[in-house]
C-alpha cells in the first residue's frame, strides 16, 4: 500500500502509529479531516489479519466519519482509531492508559469513544489520561454506552426509509431481517418488536441470538441465509461491505436499512441498489446516533437535549430520500453531497470563529 497516495487521493490529513512495549499497544489513529472541527470517531479493537487491513480499515472509517458528523449537522471533523489485538483477550489497563497518553499529545485535534471491541470501561481508563475521550461512564457526568442512542437513531431513520419505500412509516407487521444482534441491534429489535416487526435474525454468537429469540420472539436463521429471507427490510448491524455481488442478488427486501460502517463493498453496489429500485439509507446517516450523543458531551451532557438531536435522523434520511428522488440518483450519492456541500459552506466562514487558533472545544 502507497500509504501517502492513498491520503492524497482521499484527501487525509494525518496517520498516527501509535506503539507501546509494555502494554502491547499498536494503534492508528486516522484524521481523515478536520475542516468543521475536531475529529471525533470511536476506536476499534479488531484481530486484523495483516498491518496493512488494519491500515486501510483506520483510514475508511476516519472518511465515513468526516461524512457521518457532516450530515448530521455537527461542528466535528472525522477521525478513528483502530487498535491492533483480540478484544477478549488482549486488553489490560496500561495499554488504554498509553492510547490516551498519545491522544492527549495530539492535543484535541483528536477526540475518541467507543466502537467495536471497546466499551465504556476502556474509555474510562482513557479518560485518566486525556479529556479529549466521550462515551465515559454516566458518573463523570457523561452519556455512557452510545450503542442503545445510535440504535433510537437507526429505528428512526429505518422509519423514514420506509416511509420512501412503502408510503407509510409504520413498521406493525413488517419483516424486518437484522444481521448481528449486538450492542446496537439488540436495541434495535426491541424498538421494533415494541411497534409490532417480525423479527428474522442471525450473529455468529449464539447467545446474542437466543436473547433475541426470547425476548422478542424473533425467528434465527443461519448467518448464510439471512440475505434472501423474503423480507420487507433488511438491516445490516454487523459488518461493513456485505453490500455486494453475491449479496444483492440474493436480497428480495424493498429498503436496506441498518447500523453497520460502510455497508457498501463498492459504490458501484449502491448504483445497483438504485437501479433495482431497492431503498438504501446511506450508513453513516442513519446510524449517526451514537456519535450526536457522545459529541453533546462537548459541550455538558444534556440527555434531553441529546436525543432531541438525534429525533434528526428521521429528517436527515428523509432529505437524503428527497434529494434522491428529485436528482435521479442513488441515496449513497446524495448523501455525500448533503456532506459534502456542508463541509464546503460552513469551512469557507469557519475561520471567523478560531480563538487564537484553535477551535473552541479544543480548550475543554
Ligand atoms: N455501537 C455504536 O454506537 C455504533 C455506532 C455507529 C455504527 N456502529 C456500527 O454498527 C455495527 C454494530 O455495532 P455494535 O456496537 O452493535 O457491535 P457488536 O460487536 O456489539 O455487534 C456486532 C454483532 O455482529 C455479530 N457478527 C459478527 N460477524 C457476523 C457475521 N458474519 N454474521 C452475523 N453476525 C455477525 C457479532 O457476533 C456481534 O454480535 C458495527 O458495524 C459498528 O461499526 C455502531
Ligand atoms: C463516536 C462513536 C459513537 C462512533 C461510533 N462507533 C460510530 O461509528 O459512529
Amino acid at each position: 500500500m502507497e500509504i501517502f497516495k492513498y491520503m492524497e487521493t482521499y484527501d487525509y490529513e494525518q496517520l498516527v502509529f501509535c506503539q507501546d512495549k509494555t502494554s502491547g499497544l499498536k494503534a492508528i489513529i486516522a484524521i481523515h479531516d478536520t475542516t468543521l472541527g475536531p475529529a471525533l470517531g470511536g476506536t476499534r479493537m479488531w484481530t486484523y489479519a495483516s498491518e496493512e487491513d488494519a491500515i486501510e480499515d483506520a483510514l475508511r472509517l476516519a472518511k465515513g466519519m468526516t461524512y457521518k458528523n457532516a450530515a448530521a449537522g455537527l461542528n466535528l471533523g472525522g477521525g478513528k482509531t483502530v487498535i491492533i489485538g483480540d478484544p477478549l483477550k488482549d486488553k489490560n489497563e496500561e495499554m488504554f492508559r498509553a492510547f490516551g497518553r498519545f491522544i492527549q499529545g495530539l492535543n484535541g485535534r483528536y477526540i475518541t469513544a467507543e466502537d467495536v471491541g471497546t466499551t465504556v470501561a476502556d474509555m474510562d481508563l482513557i479518560h485518566e489520561e486525556t479529556n479529549y475521550v466521550t462515551g465515559i461512564s454516566p458518573a463523570f457526568g457523561s452519556s455512557g454506552n452510545p450503542s442503545p442512542v445510535t440504535a433510537y437513531g437507526v429505528y428512526r431513520g429505518m422509519k423514514a426509509a420506509a416511509m420512501e419505500a412503502f408510503g407509510s412509516d409504520s413498521l406493525e407487521g413488517k419483516r424486518i431481517a437484522v444481521q448481528g444482534v449486538g450492542n446496537v441491534a439488540y436495541n434495535l429489535c426491541r424498538h421494533l418488536h415494541e411497534e409490532g416487526a417480525k423479527l428474522i435474525v442471525t450473529d455468529i454468537n449464539k447467545a446474542a441470538v437466543d436473547r433475541v429469540v426470547e425476548e422478542f420472539g424473533a425467528i434465527a436463521v443461519n448467518t448464510d441465509e439471512i440475505y434472501s429471507q423474503d423480507v420487507d427490510i433488511f438491516a445490516p448491524c454487523a459488518l461493513g461491505a456485505i453490500i455486494n455481488d453475491e449479496t444483492i442478488p440474493q436480497l428480495k427486501a424493498k429498503v436496506v436499512a441498518g447500523a453497520a460502517n460502510n455497508q457498501l463493498k463498492e459504490t458501484k453496489h449502491g448504483d445497483q441498489l438504485h437501479e433495482l429500485g431497492i431503498v438504501y439509507a446511506p450508513d453513516y446517516v442513519i446510524n449517526a446516533g451514537g456519535v450526536i450523543n457522545v459529541a453533546d458531551e462537548l459541550n455538558g451532557y444534556n440527555r434531553e437535549r441529546a436525543m432531541k438531536r438525534v429525533e434528526t435522523v428521521y429528517d436527515n434520511i428523509a432529505k437524503v430520500m428527497e434529494i434522491s428522488r428529485t436528482q435521479g440518483i442513488p441515496t449513497y450519492v446524495a448523501a455525500d453531497r448533503l456532506a459534502e456541500e456542508r463541509i464546503a459552506r460552513v469551512g469557507k466562514s469557519r475561520s471567523q470563529f478560531l480563538q487564537n487558533g484553535k477551535h473552541i472545544l479544543s480548550g475543554r
